[in-house]
């Protein structure tokens, strides 16, 4: 295999994040999980044109007796549905994948998470290999085995639990994301710092520059730092009993502001980006932070070109009641993660519902 990083993920199903450049045309080490004769690519619009073919070569000039199906979603996060789940699911039927059959995920977090729920779902559960593509799926998303798909009623609603055999993030192709989609993913990578580890924010405060510009040395540190707080977590907390729910910080906010814009306004890491500053605001409200924190978050994000600010025309009451559905809500109320300051949160329960609205309100 190419120069690369090793990330190793321990727990009852272990396996590897590799990280570097070109990884994505080592056939040998990409087909090494195969360990039958059939593979379901799964990709989407934008990214299948771009390096779909290199994919499918480099794991066929591996395994020359294998067949190996392309299944391509359009591109974007209205994409992640029950229909298109239903649609990778007639594409493992027709490739007539048996258990030791594997999906090759191939993109963003949207491809990542549908393929992955299509590999947890077929015959109870087939392997999944992530393909990294995005910024954010490399940092995030095809790490610690949540995979889903959305429901108009609300973000990851239908899903399940399921590691993957192996990541491979080539990050020569970061060169073809597009820049509001770097952005996004730099809203995760910065999540690391906000929840766990100010030093981390303060170097990538350091860095915005040079991170994007797209620096290799700049991106790699980013990645491997983002990916090492992650596997930590995730190995700790496979489930989301507990410590693993931090990783959730902004999300309560990020996905009813999605599910509110029917998942066609804010992408994903946008939306997180908004919801920390919310989730910050509401945090210094219930005296757990300060303002100056807040503040000082906000302008970090800020440097990173990220939206900061609710978007316009969305009804405080509609998103409260989509938060009402997010998955860390529990009969007795809400349960937020909340902000102890730069580097430190925690998940809390009984959150008032009236200092939701007005932050929600600006008040
Ligand atoms: N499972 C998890 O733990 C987890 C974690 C974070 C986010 N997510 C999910 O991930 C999704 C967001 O992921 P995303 O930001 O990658 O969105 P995405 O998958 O929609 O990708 C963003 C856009 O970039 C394009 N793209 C991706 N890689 C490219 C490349 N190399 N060159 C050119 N274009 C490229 C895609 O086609 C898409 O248009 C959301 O659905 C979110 O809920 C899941
Ligand atoms: O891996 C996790 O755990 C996360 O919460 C990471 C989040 O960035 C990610 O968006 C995740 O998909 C959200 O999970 P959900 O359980 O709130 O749907
Ligand atoms: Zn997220």
């Amino acid at each position: 295999m190419s120069a690369h990083q090793r990330i190793d993920v321990g727990g009852a199903a272990p396996y590897a994040i590799h990280i570097g450049p070109g990884l994505l045309a080592d056939g040998e080490a990409l087909a090494a999980p195969l360990r039958g004769r059939q593979a379901l690519l799964v990709s989407d619009s934008h990214v299948a044109p771009l390096h779909a073919d290199a994919v499918r070569g480099a794991l066929l000039a591996a395994r020359p007796d294998a067949r190996i199906d392309t299944f391509v979603l359009p591109a974007g996060e209205a994409a992640k549905t029950l229909a298109g789940f239903g649609d990778a699911i007639a594409a493992l039927a027709a490739l007539g994948a048996t258990r030791d059959a594997c999906v090759y995920a191939l993109g963003g977090g949207v491809v990542g998470d549908l393929a992955g729920f299509a590999a947890a779902c077929w015959m109870r559960g087939i392997d999944c290999v992530q393909l990294p593509t995005s910024l954010l799926a490399m940092v995030d998303s095809s790490v610690g085995g949540k995979t889903a798909v959305d429901l108009p009623q609300g973000k990851n609603l239908v899903g399940a639990f399921h590691p993957p055999r192996a990541v491979f993030a080539d990050t020569a192709v970061l060169h073809s994301l597009p820049d509001r989609e770097l952005r996004a993913g730099l809203a995760e990578v910065l999540k690391y710092g906000a929840i766990a580890d100010a030093g981390f924010l303060d170097w990538l405060s350091g860095r915005a520059g040079a991170l994007l510009e797209r620096e290799d040395a700049a991106l790699a540190g980013a990645i491997a730092r983002s990916c090492a707080h992650k596997a930590a977590i995730v190995e700790r907390d496979p489930f989301e009993h507990g410590e693993r729910a931090l990783l959730n910080f902004g999300h309560t906010f990020g996905h009813a502001i999605e599910t509110a814009q029917a998942y066609d306004g804010l992408n994903h890491g946008e939306a997180v980006a908004v919801g920390m500053v919310l989730a910050a605001r509401l945090s210094a409200r219930l005296g757990h932070a300060s303002e100056a924190d807040a503040d000082r978050l906000q302008a970090v994000l800020e440097r990173f070109g990220l939206p900061v600010a609710l978007p316009g025309g969305l009804d405080p009451d509609a998103l409260l009641a989509h938060m009402r559905l997010d998955k860390k809500a529990q009969a007795s109320g809400l349960r937020f993660v909340l902000w102890d300051g730069i580097g430190r949160a925690r998940v809390v329960a009984g959150v008032p519902a009236d200092a939701v609205l007005a932050v929600l309100r600006g008040a």
